[in-house]
């Protein structure tokens, strides 16, 4: 192996993709390699540069020539390079960190930060926060040590944190619910930061949201380490573009794209074309739910009525929430629990279809659509949930090929404002 990434189990790994795109005429090769024979692979020095990853940050501490001083600190090696028979340590992860900081505008200086978490991630954003001069650090862990408090002295004494940075494996899929702080009388937070990226939005970062907290994962830091590493291995410099572009390809890549808004609005006919296009699979919640139930929603609100309905959406909506690159149609109902929104949001990019509301019809098989009254009833209810749920909002006023165009513009143009 040239170039690489080691580490024990790699098979959800972005590392490839993501090195591929920063160097051209480069083959990145993701190795796993077995506790017991990672001494033999370090000894052998058989690579030009690797980065490392869990759980041998550590491990591989003792083989190395030199060591950086920032690595030295945190105690965790994740960048590898072989000069001559050499072997130099870095850690590019707390760079990686910083960089998402500085992009985001989020300043730890003078701020009372809480750290959840004290494992290896944690250990290289304490460099940062150390670096930066914040007023205060606070570190969470279920471990108890010198550095470290419970999450019950945080919620006693400490709810005017400013800043949060989330950096434990809790909420990570497929435990998507699970969240390790809950935000309610921190009323000081400005930001909320969570190094997973896998849901996009973790239920911690979603949490921030309602509160109208900006939020940031951990997809950017990830590219950005990368490309750190990269200029290690190779020793060129890359430009910061490259980690936007190949971030917002990710987000693409990994996200939903879901359509909400009131019955009749367009969303199914709008996610089928889209997904034409965009060559993806699409789910309309609403056909999920008829091929469940075996019998029209209308037939079925007539035998059962509407709170039995709403139990079989919200349990199709829950299973969705671990997909990854589908699209996604709502019934006009799906803002009625707010439980189906955060499991749409966890990797969804909602977009809100508005239409005219003389232009929605009154249908015998949309059972809640009954009326003109009932329609404008609907939408005096619903329209401000439709809104506040959204990233975005377009109408659907004019033909449906504007509406589609309009929506695969706007889900691949403003894809980042899934995070913040
Ligand atoms: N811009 C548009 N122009 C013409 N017809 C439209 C437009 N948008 C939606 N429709 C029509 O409105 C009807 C309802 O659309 P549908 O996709 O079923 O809505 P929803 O899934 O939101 O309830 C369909 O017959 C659809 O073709
Ligand atoms: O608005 C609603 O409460 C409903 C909308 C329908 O979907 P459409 O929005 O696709 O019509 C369907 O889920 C059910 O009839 C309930
Ligand atoms: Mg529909």
């Amino acid at each position: 192996m040239e170039y690489g990434l080691i580490g024990e189990k790699l098979g959800h790994s972005f590392s490839k993709v993501i090195h591929e795109q920063l160097v051209s005429d480069y083959t990145y090769q993701l190795k796993e390699i077995a506790k017991e024979d990672i001494d033999a692979f370090m000894k052998a020095k058989d690579f030009k540069a690797i980065n490392v990853t869990i759980p041998y940050k550590q491990t591989v501490i003792p083989y190395l020539d030199e060591i950086d001083e920032s690595a030295k600190r945190i105690g965790a090696v994740n960048t590898i390079v072989n000069r001559d028979g050499k072997l130099i340590g870095y850690n590019t992860d707390y760079l990686g960190f910083a960089y998402t900081l500085r992009k985001h505008n989020i300043s730890l200086q003078g701020k009372k930060v809480l750290i959840m978490g004290n494992g290896g991630a944690s250990k290289a954003i304490q460099e940062v926060v150390h670096q930066a001069n914040a007023k205060q650090v606070l570190i969470v862990d279920i471990i108890a040590s010198k550095e470290t408090m419970t999450l019950d002295e945080i919620y006693k004494k400490h709810r005017d944190c400013e800043i949060i940075i989330q950096t434990t494996p809790v909420g990570m899929s497929p435990q998507v619910d699970a969240s390790p702080i809950d935000l309610d009388g921190f009323d000081k937070l400005e930001a909320c930061v969570d190094v997973i990226y896998n849901p996009l939005r973790t239920s911690f970062l979603l949490e921030a949201k309602k509160y109208n907290i900006p939020c940031v994962n951990g997809l950017e830091m990830l590219v950005a380490q990368a490309k750190y590493a990269v200029e290690y291995f190779k020793d060129i410099t890359i430009d910061d573009v490259h980690i936007e572009s190949i971030y917002q390809e990710l987000l693409l890549e990994q996200s939903n794209l879901v359509f909400i808004g009131m019955p009749s609005s367009g969303k199914t006919t709008i996610a089928n074309e889209v997904c034409t296009k965009l060559k993806r699979e699409v789910i309309d919640i609403d056909a999920q739910i008829v091929e469940r139930i075996q019998m029209p929603i209308a037939k079925y609100f007539e035998l059962h009525g509407e709170a039995a309905f709403r139990e079989i959406e919200t349990q199709v909506t829950k299973e969705l929430a671990n997909s990854h690159h589908v699209v996604i149609s709502c019934g006009g109902g799906i803002v009625k629990n707010y439980e189906n929104i955060k499991n749409l949001q966890h990797n969804g990019f909602l977009i809100y279809i508005d239409r005219d509301i003389d232009q929605l019809l009154s249908d015998p098989s949309r059972p809640l659509s009954s009326s003109k009254e009932a329609i404008q009833q609907l939408y005096d209810t619903r329209a401000p949930l439709y809104e506040s749920y959204s990233d975005v909002t377009i109408t659907n006023h004019d033909t449906l090929v504007v509406a589609v165009d309009q929506a695969i513009a706007t889900y691949t143009n403003q894809i980042t404002i899934i995070n913040m």
